[in-house]
């Protein structure tokens, strides 16, 4: 099995805080482009779902990972319908559950764990990319240490109080400001905890940060397109 795409095969990492729009925004753009669609987060969120079936504690940092070894996951790309599934059963929904939300970040600081996953989105983009002629890969690390080669790499951000609103507005509609309030600690805490292992929040050299709180979505997906356009103009 190949990890390393083509030359002639467009990969574009993307990574960005929770909230910063980085899988509606991806999604949207590998289906402009026709190519494919990596949501790198919802591997290490399948992983805590199958450790919570199986009961096994997320503090013990060598079950976890022997768990990742073993994890019977198949990942779908594209982008007009991604799937995640364990075992050969489907779940898209579970891994989205607010208790996967709160437990994720345990998982994803093991670091075994982080070397497993290396290797398997690695394969995946290979694999995608040699399917469709390219990939959007997106996640925390990607534009680092998964395809820190890719064709373009992005920083995707958006201020602390626009990524509120707007996983607010996801969670609870148009609820107010109360449910502001009550998705700060869960965001900003498990961006803080993501932040031990990945670098997301300051671009990393020849990296293009798109900073969309000023843009709504159409503008987003637009921005990171025309980074798409200009690749190789840069010197
Ligand atoms: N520019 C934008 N303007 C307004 N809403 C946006 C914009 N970009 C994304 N959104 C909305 O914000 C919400 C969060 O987006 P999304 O789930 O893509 O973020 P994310 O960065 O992948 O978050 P996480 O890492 O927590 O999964 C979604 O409801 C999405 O439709
Ligand atoms: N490349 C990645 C992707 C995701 N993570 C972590 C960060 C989150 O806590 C968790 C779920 O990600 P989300 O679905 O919210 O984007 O996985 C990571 O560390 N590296």
């Amino acid at each position: 099995m190949t990890t390393t795409p083509a030359p002639d095969q467009l990969v574009i990492a993307i990574d960005g805080p929770s909230g910063s729009g980085k899988s509606s925004v991806s999604r949207a753009v590998a289906r402009a482009l026709g190519v494919g669609f990596l949501d790198t987060g919802s591997m290490y969120r399948a992983l805590t779902w199958w450790c919570l079936e199986q009961g096994t504690d997320l503090s013990d940092v060598a079950a976890v990972a022997q768990a990742s070894r073993d994890l019977p996951l198949q990942i779908g790309t594209d982008p007009d319908a991604p799937t995640t599934a364990v075992g050969g059963h489907n779940v898209d929904a579970a891994i989205r559950e607010s208790r996967i939300s709160e437990a994720v970040s345990q998982v994803a600081t093991n670091l075994d764990v982080r070397a497993d996953m290396l290797q398997r989105q690695r394969a995946l983009i290979a694999d995608t990319a040699a399917r469709t002629g390219g990939v959007v890969a997106e996640g925390r690390d990607i534009t680092t240490v998964v395809a820190p080669d890719a064709d373009v790499r992005v920083l995707l951000t958006a201020s602390e109080e626009a990524r509120l609103a707007r996983r607010s507005k996801e969670l609870h509609g148009d609820a107010g400001s109360a449910s502001v309030e009550a998705t700060r600690a869960q965001v900003v805490q498990r961006d803080a905890r993501d932040s031990t292992v990945s670098q997301f929040t300051v671009a990393a050299d020849g990296v293009t940060t798109v900073d969309t709180s000023d843009l709504d979505f159409d503008q987003s997906v637009a921005a990171v397109l025309d980074v798409v356009a200009a690749r190789g103009e840069r010197v």
